[in-house]
């Protein structure tokens, strides 16, 4: 009525009238910040989640509507939706409330928990708006940022099939893998720590040079060499979350990028297998028409038929995976590891595995002696022992994987003493040993049998052209 009737300056006047009016009555700002960002890709929002970790820290004692729930099996008192929480910061007040935004139609079926539309309403006095933006928010978003750090739950996500393609659903990560546990040769798991701690620190170094922070790690080795293994481990010593893609349940490169943008910061993306995920060189080839590499790309394949049948319902491309690593898409979340692991180091496609795009090569092999030293202390708590050298000799001899090892060096029966469990290793690497000269021996018997047919075919050739001649 306002706007037809008043001409254009007595509007304005009224406008700034009510304003103040509104100013008077109600001195106070608002803000929220919602669970989640977007409506389509949605992500979360890491601010909530400060803001959480904080109130959570802070409200325990004071508020009298608390949730509870199991954090790291330990039960953890939240603050309960619209409980209030007064707080205090040098001099000023500011009340926090956690809120809910009621859907308007009841039979709308959310993907989503009930709790989607959660949000954290911060209320102050509009004297104090440049305090609590530049410093009071500042101080809630580093002590709970640091506060989640300190309890943080490890979480290993998945990608959803079918309908929810595109999205992940994750289970708290309780493997017990740590580089103490890990047999590997000391030198090289001190390199790959140092590694970690240099990347997992290096923010402002990582913005200086204009890349983003995050590191490719490519992990090969034949089976039971600790590959899975390793990957657990690094995500538990960084306490970085883990999104196991598999790719072969990604339906499209679009799909994909949907994924990459739902990862948050703190995390570890990994593929296992890559060789077996998808068909990853087939553009490539196809052009060049390389039919042997096509037969070998088939063997690494047949080992997994049920994986094959489901890549040809996945149309993702090796240029789909490449910008999921380094596309600009990448780019969008914070800190992460991004780790390949591979039987067949050799049919990856070189633009994948490049340096840049996979920075550390890291070859994961058979036991050695450092590492059968490590097993033995984690699995029978003994750092000497006289078969010591015994085990050190057939090592050296024989190729065995860590997880072999680790099999015989379990105790069997209850209350084996270690020697026991020691002796049985010995015996297994004797008949390693032994098979494994059999199969040399198979071999040059067979190569000698070839060469001896060679020999002789030469010589009929040889005796048919001098037949010919006279
Ligand atoms: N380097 C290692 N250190 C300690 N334990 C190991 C190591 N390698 C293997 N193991 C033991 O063997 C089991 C299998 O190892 P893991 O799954 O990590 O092997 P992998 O290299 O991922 O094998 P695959 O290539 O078949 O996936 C593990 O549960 C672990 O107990
Ligand atoms: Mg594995």
């Amino acid at each position: 009525m306002i706007q037809e009737y008043c001409p254009n300056q007595i509007h304005a006047l009224i406008e700034k009238f009510s304003q103040k009016l509104a100013n008077f009555l109600y001195p106070y700002v608002e803000v929220r910040f919602m669970e989640y960002i977007g409506d389509y890709m949605r992500t979360n929002n890491e601010a909530f989640r400060s803001i959480e970790n904080y109130l959570t820290s802070k409200s325990t004692n004071k508020a009298k509507k608390l949730r509870g729930e199991y954090v790291k099996k330990c039960l953890v008192l939240k603050m309960d939706e619209s409980q209030e929480f007064h707080d205090e910061f040098e001099g000023i007040k500011v009340v926090w409330c956690l809120k809910k935004n009621v859907p308007k139609t009841n039979h709308s079926v959310s993907f989503y928990a009930a709790d989607d539309k959660r949000y954290y309403l911060l209320t102050f006095h509009r004297k104090d708006r440049d305090f609590v933006a530049k410093s009071y928010l500042k101080h809630v978003l580093e002590e709970g940022k640091n506060v989640g750090l300190s309890k943080r739950q490890v979480k290993l996500y998945t990608n959803c099939t079918g309908d929810n393609g595109g999205k992940w659903s994750h289970v708290i990560f309780e493997h017990p893998s740590s580089f103490e546990t890990i047999a590997m040769n000391s030198k090289k798991k001190k390199e790959i720590v140092d590694d970690l701690v240099t990347f997992s620190k290096a923010k402002e170094y990582y913005a200086k040079i204009g890349k983003p922070w995050k590191r490719g790690y490519l992990l090969y080795g034949p089976p039971g060499t600790g590959k899975s293994s390793l990957v657990a481990a690094i995500a538990n010593f960084l306490k970085y979350d883990i999104y196991d893609i598999e790719l072969t349940n990604v339906k499209t490169n679009a799909e994909l990028r949907k994924l990459l943008i739902g990862i948050t910061s703190k995390s570890v993306v990994v593929i296992e297998d890559i060789d077996c995920s998808l068909d990853l060189t087939g553009e490539r080839k196809t052009d060049s028409g390389n039919e042997k590499d096509k037969e070998e790309k088939k063997d690494v394949n047949q080992a997994s038929g049920e994986a094959e049948n489901k890549n040809k319902m996945s149309q993702v491309t090796l240029s789909g995976l490449l910008n999921f690593i380094d596309g600009i898409w990448s780019a969008s979340t914070g800190e992460r590891l991004i780790i390949f692991t591979t039987n067949y180091v050799d049919k990856l496609d070189q633009a994948l595995i490049r340096r840049g795009r996979m920075d550390m090569h890291i070859e994961l092999s058979y036991c050695g002696f450092d590492g059968f030293k490590m097993l033995a202390k984690n699995y029978l708590s003994i750092e000497s022992h006289p078969l010591f050298d015994k085990v050190r000799c057939l090592l050296e001899e024989t190729n065995v994987t860590p997880a072999d090892v680790a099999e015989n060096l379990m105790p069997k029966v209850a209350n084996e003493d270690a020697e026991a469990s020691l002796e049985r290793l010995i015996q297994a690497l004797r008949t390693s040993k032994e098979e494994a000269k059999m199969k040399a021996e198979k071999e040059a018997e067979m190569k000698a049998v070839n060469s001896s047919e060679i020999v002789a075919e030469d010589k009929e050739i040889k005796e048919k052209i001098g037949n010919g001649k006279s």
